[in-house]
């Protein structure tokens, strides 16, 4: 028995069908592909056409997108540090349990903080973990403003937006989204 955070007396259970027997039904391994980067720097735009080009290829993947997680499971987080923090633990645990069921996940939040992403890739193994920076200068997004958000945070009609009076913290350990990389994840029928 151990104890788990708040959890007390709790024991793991597995069951007969693990990881491998999953992966082996879907003929790929599970993955977390984990998009970062300013609002309007084309996260969301990245992973559905990830998603797609994957999907034609006849892989599984599944995508986990912070503005739409936040109406739902994430709906009583802020935008507060703890908060963000907190979202980003919440999904980075999601996106585990995808992985683990043999699925390409693909998450695109903010997530603007180094530890935070961090916690998430310790999550799995070194290769299952893929972090994509969409390294894009602020003034590019906040020219793209496509929700209008920039011009709100600008004329102080909302606080705390990321790049403009909260920070972002750049990734410096983040994978290139090398063939090699994704083709690990893919096996390789990736090729074809
Ligand atoms: N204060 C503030 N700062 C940043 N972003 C804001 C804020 N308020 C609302 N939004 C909208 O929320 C989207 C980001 O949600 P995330 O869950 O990805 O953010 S975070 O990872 O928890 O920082 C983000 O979506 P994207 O533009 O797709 O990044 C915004 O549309
Ligand atoms: N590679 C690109 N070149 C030009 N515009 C892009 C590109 N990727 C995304 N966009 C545009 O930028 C805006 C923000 O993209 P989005 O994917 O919503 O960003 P994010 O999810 O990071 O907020 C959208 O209007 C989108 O059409």
């Amino acid at each position: 028995m151990s104890n788990i955070g708040k959890s007390t007396n709790i024991l793991w259970h597995d069951c007969p069908i693990g990881q491998p027997e999953r992966q082996k039904l879907l003929g790929q391994k599970g993955c977390v592909i984990w998009i970062t980067g300013l609002s309007g720097s084309g996260k969301s735009t990245v992973a559905c056409a990830l998603s797609r080009e994957l999907h034609y290829r006849g892989h599984h993947t599944y995508v986990l997108d912070g503005d739409n997680l936040r109406h739902g499971l994430n709906r009583d987080l802020s935008f507060k540090a703890e908060d963000r923090t907190e979202n980003i633990r919440r999904v980075g645990e999601v996106a585990k349990l995808f992985a683990d069921a043999g699925t390409i996940c693909i998450a695109s939040l903010i997530s603007p903080y180094r530890r935070d992403r961090d916690a998430c890739r310790a999550l799995l193994p070194d290769s299952r973990f893929i972090e994509v920076f969409m390294d894009l200068p602020l003034e590019l997004c906040e020219a793209r403003d496509p929700k209008g958000l920039y011009k709100l945070a600008r004329t102080g009609k909302i606080k705390g937006f990321t790049g403009v009076d909260d920070p972002y913290e750049s990734p410096v350990n983040s994978e290139a989204l090398a063939p090699e990389s994704v083709q690990y994840c893919l096996g390789p029928a990736y090729s074809n």
